[in-house]
């Protein structure tokens, strides 16, 4: 068993956490976190997320939580950078889901991470991180002639854009071509743009009601196009491989890791 603690679990996704921690076979719920000025600070977690009383806390005293083995955090990114300090103060592994990380901020939390053994993921359901994979293999084949183009949709409340999992989908195309991602990237298009650089990879972001998470990478040639698209129809898929993350933290060494390692797909 993986004790495992929620980190902003008041949130749509810490809801979906907390769900999935009581309900899964491998991992036992130690509890939850909430900032101190919520209203949800001493309530139930088995209430919060609709499982009725299960006899854990929601608390907004993080050493209330120490007997977990991995904290999982899909919050905002200051809380983040913060969490990761307490982790590694309190020698304890993280799964971090949060997105909208800077470069800088990455090679932040892996200073602030430094002797912890932590999960950096963008996306952690199965069915992206095998589209990371396929985009490897689409771009070996035909990614010098193709325009490639991502397309990422997210419900109205999202905060950062493009999606983490875009970003990702860019940095493994770009990676796999050999191509600099910070030089070759456009995001968005408007006014007279002109024709298509060759080698360019464009973002296109949709903001819009209740769209979970849905992305797409265009390979397109004249004559044909190849799209690859994954579409998330719940956050319980993320919860999941959340879940599969922190069973898979609790025997590994230190150092920053993603859901390629989690998953076998290196
Ligand atoms: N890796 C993946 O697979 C996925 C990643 N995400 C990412 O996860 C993050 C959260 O998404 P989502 O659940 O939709 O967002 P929400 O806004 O619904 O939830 C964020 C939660 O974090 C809490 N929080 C923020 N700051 C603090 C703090 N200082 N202390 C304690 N709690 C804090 C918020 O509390 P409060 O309400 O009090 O502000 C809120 O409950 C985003 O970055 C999103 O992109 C989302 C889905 C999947
Ligand atoms: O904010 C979200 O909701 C999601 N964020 C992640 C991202 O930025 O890629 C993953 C998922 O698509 C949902």
């Amino acid at each position: 068993m993986t004790k495992v603690a929620i980190l902003g679990c008041g949130g749509r996704m810490g809801r979906n956490l907390l769900q999935a921690a009581l309900e899964h076979e491998k991992v036992e719920l130690v509890g939850g976190y909430v900032r101190q000025s919520s209203s949800l600070n001493g309530v139930d977690a088995g209430e919060l997320c609709g499982l009725g009383l299960k006899g854990c806390p929601v608390t907004s005293e993080l050493n209330d939580l120490v007997a977990a083995d991995v904290f999982i955090d899909f919050t905002s990114i200051e809380s983040t950078k913060a969490h990761v300090k307490w982790c590694n103060d309190n020698n304890k592994a993280i799964v971090i889901g949060t997105t909208g990380f800077s470069d800088n901020e990455v090679s932040e939390l892996q200073q602030l991470g430094k002797d912890i053994p932590v999960v950096l993921a963008p996306n952690t359901s199965v069915g992206v991180n095998l589209l990371f994979k396929l985009l490897e293999i689409t771009s070996k084949a035909i990614g010098n002639d193709s325009d490639i183009e991502i397309f990422e949709a997210h419900h109205r409340f999202k905060k950062d854009a493009p999606s983490g999992t875009a970003m990702k989908m860019g940095q493994v195309i770009a990676d796999t071509l050999n191509r600099d991602l910070n030089k070759v990237a456009v995001y968005g298009r408007e006014g007279i743009t002109e024709e298509r650089a060759k080698d360019t990879i464009g973002f296109a972001t949709v903001r819009a009601g209740d769209i979970i998470g849905e992305h797409t990478a265009f390979f397109a040639d004249l004559g044909e196009r190849l799209e690859i698209t994954h579409k998330a129809t719940s956050r319980m898929t993320f919860a999941l491989g959340a879940m599969r993350a922190a069973a898979w933290l609790k025997n590994a060494p230190i150092g920053f890791f993603d859901m390629q390692d989690v998953l076998g797909l290196k």
